[in-house]
């Protein structure tokens, strides 16, 4: 266990618990060491035996930031007893005990191995977050856990943790397993409500983070809880406006939401130099399971941004509203873990009390094909599967009739997946995105359907920041197709790639530069060159670019052959300043032989 780390007491008799149960649920205060050293007790025992330890997360940026956690605690290399896995990243290797991944990651194992055979342990954290995937989870253990004894399979245990959850409910659908209570605790965390109702969230953030500023020591980093990127970039821009003039020490504004590359969401981690305080403006990705070092204060607006699903229309909304009290206390619980620390909620006490104690689960409200066809494909039976909150049946019942439709089952009622289905489960996306994929070859544009979907299944790729609406607008203008709004996503990624090979013609002439040649002045025999040895040569008629009018003004090429006449062979145009900025001395020593 990691020495600085709050005690959790009774530690003997906690492993006892967990030798004892197949299932139990366990319940702790935010960052008393569920997530970091739970599956680290559990692997100093040994309790995996031959199988594997799998602690699951709702959020991609939790996992990785834990395990590489947990590895350095356990002085080993992330990647080798412990590792991770999310989506397009499995830093794990044979070697691998002790592994977090995200529930998504998880339930796609699942299809291959509804038994999980790998793993002998299951956890199964932040339970609270009832993801559709961990609500999934918790049926898929549940029956393999039956189905492994009734096969006399090495059995699995499952362990369900939470600071904030719902014990009843969970605890009826997993038979009335035993709660744990954890009596370890992290630093007290001061709880703040504002004395009257704020009409806006934002600037109420602003001004409270700037009062506490000016009182603040530096180094007592703040985090303030946001609703999507636009809003975060709004703030984070009026943040550094007004910190020029606001006394306080240097402020380092960081934002954190899910569509940030990872490497810019990992510097949030990066020890913050003394003498500055930062300030992480973060969307609910941070708001459980994450530590981040020194921060002392949590500025909590009391929204979050919701998606909801009407069946009835096929219409998805998305809607900034009051979250629940689980995530306000998760949010709390993001200070006080390296000292002790405060959160500040921009909301009153008697509008926290009035709030529901836990978020409506996503399968409630979320479209589920994707799901029902995992399901389909993992060998379940999507109407008996055990659920702890059963979605509206007209939402299950569209969500067959879409799947029968894009013909990944043969029928709504006996239910079996198509050779097309199999397929279709077998790609990371959403099924309509998967038949279009796989319909592409037919239509003869796979390239252009894999780019399109690639964006149409990530983040939104405009940007547009208040401050910079204007030149937003300008520079998408030049990619706008008539066609329309998907032929324009392909554009932006047509000119990126062309951005990216421009990028590659420079890095040739970073080492191919003595092998650039200079077409000869206008008019006299188009297409001849001289290169910068001094010698004459032509393009190669069977190049690229043999008939480019006007020839490029320069060119960079792979071999100069001589035949009856000398020709440049395969060739790619180059900017002439390219030289300039690359090799600057050659490029004088050339100027001065030409
Ligand atoms: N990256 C880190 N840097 C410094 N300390 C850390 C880090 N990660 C964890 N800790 C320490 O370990 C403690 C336990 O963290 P852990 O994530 O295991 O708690 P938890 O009980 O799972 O919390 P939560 O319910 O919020 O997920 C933290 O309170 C903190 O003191």
């Amino acid at each position: 266990m990691g020495s600085h780390i709050p005690e959790i007491s009774c530690l003997e008799k906690l492993l006892q618990e967990i030798r004892k149960n197949s299932t139990m649920i366990l319940i702790g205060e935010t960052g008393c060491g569920k997530t970091t050293q739970i599956p680290q007790l559990i692997h100093e025992q040994r309790l995996e035996g031959k199988g594997c330890i799998a602690v699951t997360q709702p959020r991609r940026v939790a996992a990785i930031t834990i395990a590489i956690r947990v590895a350095a605690e356990m002085n080993t290399e992330i990647g080798n007893i412990v590792g991770y896995s999310v989506r397009f990243e499995d830093v794990t290797s044979p070697r691998t005990k002790l592994k977090y991944l995200t529930d998504g990651m998880l339930l796609r194992e699942a299809i291959v191995d509804p038994l999980l055979k790998k793993y002998s342990v299951v956890i199964l954290d932040e339970a609270h977050e009832r993801t559709v995937s961990t609500d999934i989870l918790f049926g898929i253990v549940k029956l393999a856990q039956k189905e492994r004894i009734d096969k006399n399979l090495n059995p699995l245990k499952v362990i369900v943790m939470s600071a904030t959850m719902d014990v009843d409910t969970f605890r009826n659908y997993f038979d009335n397993c035993p709660v744990i209570y954890l009596e370890g605790r992290a630093y007290p965390v001061t709880i703040y409500h504002s004395k009257i109702k704020q009409e806006d969230y934002q600037y109420a953030a602003v001004c409270t983070l700037f009062e506490l500023h000016r009182t603040m020591p530096a180094n007592n980093d703040f985090l303030v809880f946001l609703t999507g990127q636009e809003e975060i970039e709004a703030v984070m821009y009026n943040i550094k406006q007004i910190a020029k003039e606001a006394p306080g020490p240097p402020l380092i504004v960081c934002p954190l939401y899910a569509g940030l590359p990872a490497a810019k969401q990992l510097q949030v981690w990066k020890p913050t130099p003394p003498g500055m305080r930062k300030v992480v403006l973060a969307t609910n990705i941070a708001e459980a399971s994450v530590t981040i070092p020194q921060i002392k204060c949590v500025i909590d607006t009391g929204v979050v941004k919701e998606r909801t699903w009407c069946t009835a229309t096929g219409a998805e909304r998305l809607r900034v509203g009051a979250c629940a009290q689980a995530a306000a206390w998760q949010r709390a619980g993001r200070a006080g873990r390296t000292a002790a620390g405060a959160a500040y909620r921009l909301f009153t006490a008697s509008d926290f009390r009035a709030r529901p104690s836990h978020a409506t689960p996503e399968i409630v409200r979320c479209p589920l094909a994707p799901t029902i066809l995992l399901l389909i494909a993992a060998g379940m039976e999507p109407s008996n599967f055990p659920l702890i909150d059963s979605p509206p049946s007209d939402s299950i019942n569209a969500s067959l009739t879409l799947l029968k439709e894009l013909g990944a089952i043969d029928s709504e009622t006996n239910i079996k997946l198509t050779a097309l289905g199999k397929k279709m489960a077998s790609f990371p996306i959403d099924p309509k995105y998967s038949k279009v994929l796989l319909s592409a070859p037919e239509f003869n544009c796979l390239d252009e359907a894999l780019s399109l979907v690639a964006m149409l299944s990530s983040e939104n790729i405009f940007h547009t920041p208040m401050h910079k609406r204007e030149e937003a607008l300008r520079i998408k203008q030049k990619f706008i197709s008539p066609l329309g709004d998907h032929i324009t996503l392909l554009n932006v990624f047509k000119a990126f790639s062309k951005a990216v090979l421009k990028k590659l013609l420079k890095c040739l002439v970073s080492g191919l530069f003595t092998n650039c040649a200079w077409v000869r002045g206008a008019g006299q025999g188009a297409g001849r060159y001289v290169t910068a040895a001094g010698a004459a040569a032509s393009l190669h008629p069977g190049g690229a670019l043999h008939s480019t009018r006007p020839p490029p003004p320069a060119v960079l090429y792979s071999e100069l052959l001589h035949t009856r006449r000398a020709y440049l062979v395969t060739v790619s145009a180059i900017q002439p300043q390219w030289l300039h900025q690359l090799v600057p001395d050659y490029a004088r020593r050339c100027r001065a032989n030409r």
